[in-house]
């Protein structure tokens, strides 16, 4: 088991956003989290990462308890993540945006920052090799040179998903990497996601394009008001009365209308 969320409550003053929500995610898995907007999705999402600390319960990746750890500890361990809102240096280059990502993982100190060190140069030779390797992953490797902000939408995500990726995650967490794009565009996003899980990389996915989520995911949470509606296949949560209910129902309605 690589990540178990064990009865984690979370209230922000009057509002319960997470009710002992507990569920657990194998190696190699891809696994979905659903649920209408403001269901707690991104609110689970801080919590395994600590960007905000769950009022009750707890939290273990590999078997250990990481509910107290501050983020850059979690990510040390192997945990990663992207943003509902893309979160690049505009003004770096793509390689650089990726570099930034992959620097987590050098080590640094007083000294060795001012005196750039044989075995320095090195590292930063390495990282940035990786990064490049990384870029060509996510099908950018011609645009490594460009400014962040001059790329399109959809290349913006992937980048941010190579970048997630520099700090060597063994977990990766996707926070709606589909918002915005487009068919084809989703459709290459699908085809990198499996990539990722091909190179042994669990991935954890919030996302509201169900044609997208159904046919990449292993297993589903549905989240409703804070609370787990659903857990099962694609095949049992699109055929769940409460979960077509509470929510694939509306998205029907919402796309007819
Ligand atoms: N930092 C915060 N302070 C106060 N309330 C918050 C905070 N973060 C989230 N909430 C509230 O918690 C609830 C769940 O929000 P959350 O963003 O986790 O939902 P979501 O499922 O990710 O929604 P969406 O699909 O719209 O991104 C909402 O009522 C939201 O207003």
């Amino acid at each position: 088991m690589v990540l178990e969320v064990k009865n984690i409550t979370k209230r922000f003053g009057g509002i319960t956003a997470l009710k002992n929500i507990s569920f657990t995610i194998q190696q190699g898995e891809i696994y979905g989290l659903i649920g209408p907007n403001g269901a707690g999705k991104t609110t689970m999402f801080n919590c395994i990462t600590n960007i905000v600390e769950p009022t009750e319960g707890e939290i273990f990746f590999n078997g250990e308890k990481i509910t107290k750890l501050k983020p850059y500890k979690i990510t040390e361990k192997g945990i990663c993540r992207t943003y509902q809102n893309i979160r690049l240096f505009p003004q770096m280059t793509a390689l650089q945006n990726v570099m930034v990502g992959g620097h987590s993982r050098i080590s640094a100190g007083v000294f060795r920052s001012v005196i750039r060190t044989k075995s320095q140069k090195q590292e930063e030779k390495l990282l940035k090799e990786k990064s490049e390797e990384l870029l060509e992953l996510v099908g950018l490797g011609q645009l490594k040179d460009q400014f962040a902000e001059n790329l399109a939408y959809g290349q913006q995500r992937r980048l941010e998903i190579a970048r997630a990726l520099a700090s060597n995650p063994t977990l990766l967490l996707l926070d709606e990497p589909a918002a915005g794009m487009n068919e084809t565009e989703t459709d290459n996003l699908f085809d990198l996601i499996k990539k990722i899980q091909s190179m042994g990389i669990t991935v954890l996915i919030i996302e509201h394009d169900m044609s997208l989520v159904m046919r990449l995911c292993d297993r589903i949470t549905v989240l409703n008001f804070g609370e787990k509606l659903a857990e099962g296949t694609p095949d049992e949560i699109q055929n769940n009365e409460a979960v077509i209910e509470a929510y694939l129902g509306k998205e029907e309605e919402e796309t007819i209308a």
